[in-house]
């Protein structure tokens, strides 16, 4: 790779443009070779993801310029240094200011001389006087404060107060700062315990426990797609609070059982090892390419019964009754931050009523298809209630026929997580375990006589 900062410059550019900063990030470290590199890049492109809004705060104070009127490549390069000065102590101050105005420079074209000297003075200045900056005061703008310090839209950090309280809101906003882990949960449809850890250990690939049994985090891992467990099916990369959604369905084998919202196919898989590949799981999901990717997916971890079906869900009709249901659905992500930062910028209230909208028809269209005393999880990677305890009361409040299961037993079956089901329901919020943001709810249909 011929100038990192330039090549991070462009890629954040993308993201801004609406690429997936995970996807994006991974075609961009196949091409370079360095170790440290690598890791510098991930450093630099995702810190200036997550605190965009606190860069952007420092910069606003030294430029004449307003953020608005700026080139996007010059604001950008402006954030790549601010976030070394600021974040990583092993850049020099200097390196951090030259390496950034080169940035800029290889992507401009010459005649652009004016925007390469405003990128270097503007920086120069801010480290010249950085003890001075300060953040809006605590105990006179709470919300402004925690917004701009942790870097967050004000709408967001208004409602996690509103939901969740000061406190319980800057754990969670704190939380979401802090670089996801990558987890392997083992696939014993390809090979036992014994082997998969015989195959970490082989790799010398650092793991510890988790609070799931079958889920391991890994340490320092950079490819962990490239690995010899992962290629012969012995892993499947997910997080904690994803796998504890199939856990808390708890199938048994031979069960029917439909999955509302499979791609890429982590639930439905996972689903498949607890029954051993035996009874039937029918995986439903609107996006045929999500599909073709659940199918490798399948492939690669010898799952073998499934079939899938591109369908959408809220008008999938069906004559069959079902064990389970998994409804694992499309939600605003509001959970996933640390994985995803750019779901901080990307989101807005709109998209939260809009999903809300859409889970409950959904719902609506596929409890009917339990069967007598089967039981439908409900599970999302949202903290927002409305696409949470709220459509799931609103949907018990219309189908007499069904109930809320208390998911304190299951948890305490599945896992060592000591945490407290409210109203029967069952919610992670990252700063209090160490997870993404999830929530739960179990429904089961009451038994006719
Ligand atoms: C949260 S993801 C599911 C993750 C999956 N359960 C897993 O564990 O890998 C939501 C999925 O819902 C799909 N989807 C969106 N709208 C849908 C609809 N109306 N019917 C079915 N699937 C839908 C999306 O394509 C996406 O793959």
């Amino acid at each position: 790779m011929k100038n990192l900062r330039s090549e991070i410059l462009k890629a954040l550019l993308r993201v801004e443009k609406g690429s997936y900063s995970n996807l994006l990030l991974n075609s961009k470290l196949k091409l370079i070779e360095d170790k440290r590199d690598k890791n510098l890049f991930t450093e630099i492109y995702y810190g200036v993801i997550r605190n965009k809004l606190y860069l952007d705060y420092i910069i606003n104070q030294f430029s004449k310029t307003s953020l608005l009127k700026m080139d996007s490549e010059v604001l950008m390069g402006l954030r790549i240094g601010v976030y070394q000065l600021f974040f990583l102590d092993k850049v020099p101050a200097r390196a951090a200011i030259y390496e950034s105005v080169e940035a800029v420079k290889i992507i401009l074209p010459a005649s652009q001389k004016g925007a390469i000297s405003f990128t270097n003075g503007v920086l120069r200045n801010i480290n010249r006087k950085r003890n001075s900056i300060k953040l809006p005061a605590k105990n006179k703008d709470p919300e402004k404060h925690l917004s701009i310090k942790y870097s967050y839209p004000m709408w967001l950090v208004k409602r996690f107060i509103k939901q969740y309280g000061f406190n319980k809101s800057e754990k969670i906003l704190k939380a979401g700062n802090k670089r996801a882990e990558v987890i392997y949960r083992h696939n014993s449809l390809k090979m036992t315990k014994a082997q998969f850890i015989e195959l970490l250990d082989a790799a010398d690939l650092e793991y510890e426990s988790t609070f799931l049994e079958s889920f391991y985090k890994l340490k320092k891992v950079n490819n962990p797609a490239q690995t010899k467990v992962f290629k012969r099916g012995g892993a499947y990369i997910q997080g904690t609070s994803a796998g504890l959604a199939s856990l808390l369905l708890d199938p048994s084998e031979n069960m029917e059982v439909l999955d509302l919202a499979a791609a890429p196919g982590g639930k439905t898989s996972h689903l498949a090892a607890l029954m051993n590949n035996t009874g039937q799981i029918k995986a439903l999901d609107i996006s045929q390419s999500r599909l073709d990717l659940v199918q490798e997916n399948l492939l690669r971890l010898g799952v073998k019964n499934v079939s899938l079906k591109k369908a959408d869900a809220s008008k999938y009709q069906d004559n069959k009754k079902y064990d389970r249901i998994l409804a694992d659905l499309p939600c605003s992500g509001l959970g996933l931050i640390a994985s995803k930062p750019e779901i901080k910028w990307d989101k807005n209230e709109n998209i939260i009523e809009k999903m809300a909208k859409l889970q409950y028809k959904i719902l609506n269209n596929n409890l009917n298809k339990l069967k007598s005393g089967g039981q439908l999880l409900y599970s999302t990677c949202t903290l927002a209630k409305e696409e949470n305890q709220d459509l799931i009361k609103r949907i018990l409040k219309e189908n007499k026929a069904y109930k809320l299961i208390d998911l304190s037993s299951r948890l305490e079956k599945a896992s060592s997580l000591n945490l407290e089901t409210k109203d029967k329901y069952l919610e992670i919020l990252p700063g209090e375990v160490d997870s993404e943001g999830f929530f739960y709810a179990l429904i089961q249909k009451v038994e006719s006589d």
